[in-house]
Formats: structure tokens, sequence, C-alpha cells
């Protein structure tokens, strides 16, 4: 059976959430310590979470995963607990951190919520991670995981959610309608510098989405048209973000006598504040007042070939930091193309604000 060892536990790592009302503008002051977010995008996005109560969803989704994570490597037998620590709210990494310490985990392998290379989505963490590590005496060793974007149990799940969302376009649209793939815009230069070698943001997202319009024409014999676009833009209006925005592409559809669009959320890997605000809120908003036939494909939250992607990962980079490797080369699963590098490489999306200590990367 694989061996999870040299790791003695796995670390969800997230980004983190309010649960009520009074949480919301302290959760808001620790995502944007230092950034130059204008005060009007601020209230705007509190007023999102006013909406669904105070409450973000991402804390209930990250609590099934990992209860599915712990059912899951219990059937398999790989006997190691989960942990789950956030970046901006309880419970935060050094807390977390702490707990594994006193626990007397030493060596941990970090699977992060995001599955993309970008400054937000990869070193930010592995800034907060070193940042954490540090805070903490005798904090264990982090290994974070590789990103997971072209990993079968990633993708397969979107295929799925997408076949599901077309069968609720009524059947007009079902046939021709278009698919809108929709992630999180991020400053355009950002995008340039995400990567080793630039535009990795942009590139990973178009890879997944033609991975899944070829899935999809796999199982429907039609392959559908599709774009990236984006939600969730802030900053200063005078930086520019990635574009189309998903409601702009909406409109866009429906001047162009589109019949029907299906949103595929796969930027997200659960039901995040943006999917269930900025898709399912606001961009059907959208498409009712233009008359557009609209459905929003399920993101991979609980689905067990994505909790299994875990354990998958957490197996695959065991085998390749074990003490006595075999010569067999360590299968990585991946689609379309390679697999990511497990160490992030030397510059790899830099931080716009300057270099500081980030865990799991060449520099
Ligand atoms: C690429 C990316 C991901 C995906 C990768 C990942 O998952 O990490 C992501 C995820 C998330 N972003 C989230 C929330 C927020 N992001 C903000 C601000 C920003 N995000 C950015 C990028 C990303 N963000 C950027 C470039 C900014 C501008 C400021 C900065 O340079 O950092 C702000 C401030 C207000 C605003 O500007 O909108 C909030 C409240 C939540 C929690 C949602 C919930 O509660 O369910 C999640 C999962
Ligand atoms: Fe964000």
């Amino acid at each position: 059976m694989a061996s999870p060892t040299p790791y003695d536990a796995l670390l969800l790592v997230s980004f983190g959430g309010p649960e009520k009302p009074a949480d919301v503008v302290p959760f808001l002051r620790n995502v944007t310590a230092g950034k130059n977010i204008p005060d009007a995008r601020l209230e705007e996005v509190g007023e999102h979470y006013y909406g669904f109560g105070g409450r973000s969803p991402i804390n209930d989704q990250n609590r099934a995963f990992v209860e599915a994570l712990r059912a899951d490597l219990a059937a398999d037998g790989v006997d190691v607990p989960v942990y789950w620590g956030n970046r901006n709210w309880d419970p935060y990494l050094a807390d977390t951190l702490a707990q594994m310490r006193d626990d007397g985990v030493q060596r941990a392998a970090a699977l992060v919520t995001s599955a993309y290379s970008s400054y937000s989505g990869c070193r930010q963490y592995r800034e907060n991670l070193a940042a954490a590590v540090a805070e903490v005496p005798g904090a264990p060793r982090i290994d974070k995981l590789r990103h997971y974007y072209n990993h079968p149990g990633f993708l397969e799940p979107m295929v799925d959610a997408t076949l599901a969302a077309l069968a609720e376009l009524p059947e007009a649209a079902r046939r021709a309608g278009h698919l809108a793939f929709v992630t999180h815009s991020i400053p355009v230069s950002m995008d340039d510098s995400s990567g080793p070698d630039g535009n990795a943001y942009t590139a990973q997202h178009r890879l997944v989405m033609e991975q899944v319009v070829a899935r999809v024409r796999q199982e429907t014999g039609h392959r559908y048209p599709a774009e990236l676009v984006f939600c969730s833009r802030s900053g200063p209006p005078h930086v520019p973000w990635l574009e189309p925005d998903v409601n702009d592409h909406l409109r866009d559809l429906h001047a162009r006598e589109v019949p029907g669009a299906v949103v595929v959320p796969i930027g997200f890997v659960s039901d995040h504040m943006e999917v269930i605000y900025d898709l399912d809120t606001e961009a059907r908003a959208t498409a009712e007042e233009i008359g557009l036939p609209f459905a929003r494909a399920a993101t991979a939250g609980v689905d067990p070939r994505f909790v299994a992607m875990a354990r998958d990962l957490l197996l695959e980079r065991a085998a390749v930091e074990a003490d006595q490797p075999t010569d067999q080369p360590v299968e990585r699963a991946a689609v379309g193309s390679p697999a990511s590098w497990d160490v992030c490489p030397v510059g790899c999306c830099p931080n716009p604000r300057g270099a500081r200590p980030a865990l799991s990367g060449q520099d």
C-alpha cells in the first residue's frame, strides 16, 4: 500500500471567511491590509456578505471537505490526521500550526484551495504559511502540494457539472447555448507575472476550459463554443484587470442572439462567496434582465473524485520525498498538459509589493 511517509499530517489551507455580521468588517480588514482597495469596493463587498447574513459559505465548505477527506483516507488505510487553517479568518494558520506541533506533527503536506498559479492564488498562501511557521516555535515543516488544475479529480467533476447544467437549459438553448468559463479577475500585471514564464494564470485556465470542452464533446457529440470570462474585479478603476466581466459577456451573448449560457466556475473549488454572489445572484440577475436562459455548473466541493485527489497528491508527493525512492517513476495524474512542479520556481508569481519570505519555493 502507498505510504504517506515522510508526511504525518495533511493541512488544508484556505482563504477563510466571516461567519456572522460582526465578523465582516474585521475579515475585510484582514484581507485588504496594505492593499489599494477603494472604500466603495469594500462597502460593496461587505454588502454581499450582509446579504447572506454575514456568513460566507467557504468555511462550511472546508469543514465538509475535511470530513470527507478524513473518511476517504480512513477507507483507503492512509493513517494521517487532517488539519485546516486559513489566511484571513479563524481557524488562522498560526493557531492550526501550534495545534499540529502540540499533537507531535513534524512534517505536513499542504493542499491549498486554489488550483492555479498567481500571486493571489499561490505565492500569497506561501508567504502566509512562512509567516505562520515563523510565528510558531517548533512548527512542523510544511510542503505545499502542486497545482491541480489539470488533475482528473478536479476536471472530471467539472465535466459532469457542465453536462448537468446544460440539461437545465430549455431545449432550444441546450444545443446552441454557449459555455462561459468563469474565474476570479486579477490585475493584468499579476497575470503577466504569474508562473515562471508569465501568464500562467490565464494559460492554465484556458487548458482547463479546453479539456472540459473536449470531454463535453465526447459525451454529447457537440463542441460547445466557449469563452474564458471573469468575476469579482476590484482595485482602483485605472488599473487594468482581466476582462471580459461575466455580466458584460452575458449581454454580449444575448446581443449575438445566442439562446442560452452555462456558467462554469472553473476558478473556484467550492461554492465561495464569488460563486453564490457574483454568479448565482448578480450574473443570474443579469441573465434574467435580458431574458437569457442561464444555468450555473456546480463546483467540485466534496465530489468523491475531488476528495480522492487530495489523497492522490499526498501519496504522490510522499513517494517523491521518501528517503528510499524506488526506481519506478512517480506517477502524476494530469490531463492535457504535464503535471505542475512540486516546488515553485525562482521568481514565480512575485509579490507586487516586494519580496518576502515564502515556503515551498526554490527562492
Ligand atoms: C485569484 C484570486 C482568488 C482565487 C484563488 C483563491 O481561492 O485564493 C481569490 C479568492 C478569494 N477571494 C476572496 C475574498 C476577497 N478577495 C478580495 C480581493 C482580491 N482577490 C484577488 C484575487 C483572488 N481572490 C485579488 C487580486 C484581490 C484584490 C486585492 C489583493 O490584491 O489581494 C477581497 C477584498 C475585496 C475585493 O477586492 O473584492 C475579498 C473579500 C475569497 C473568500 C470568498 C468567500 O468568502 O467565500 C476567496 C476564496
Ligand atoms: Fe479574492
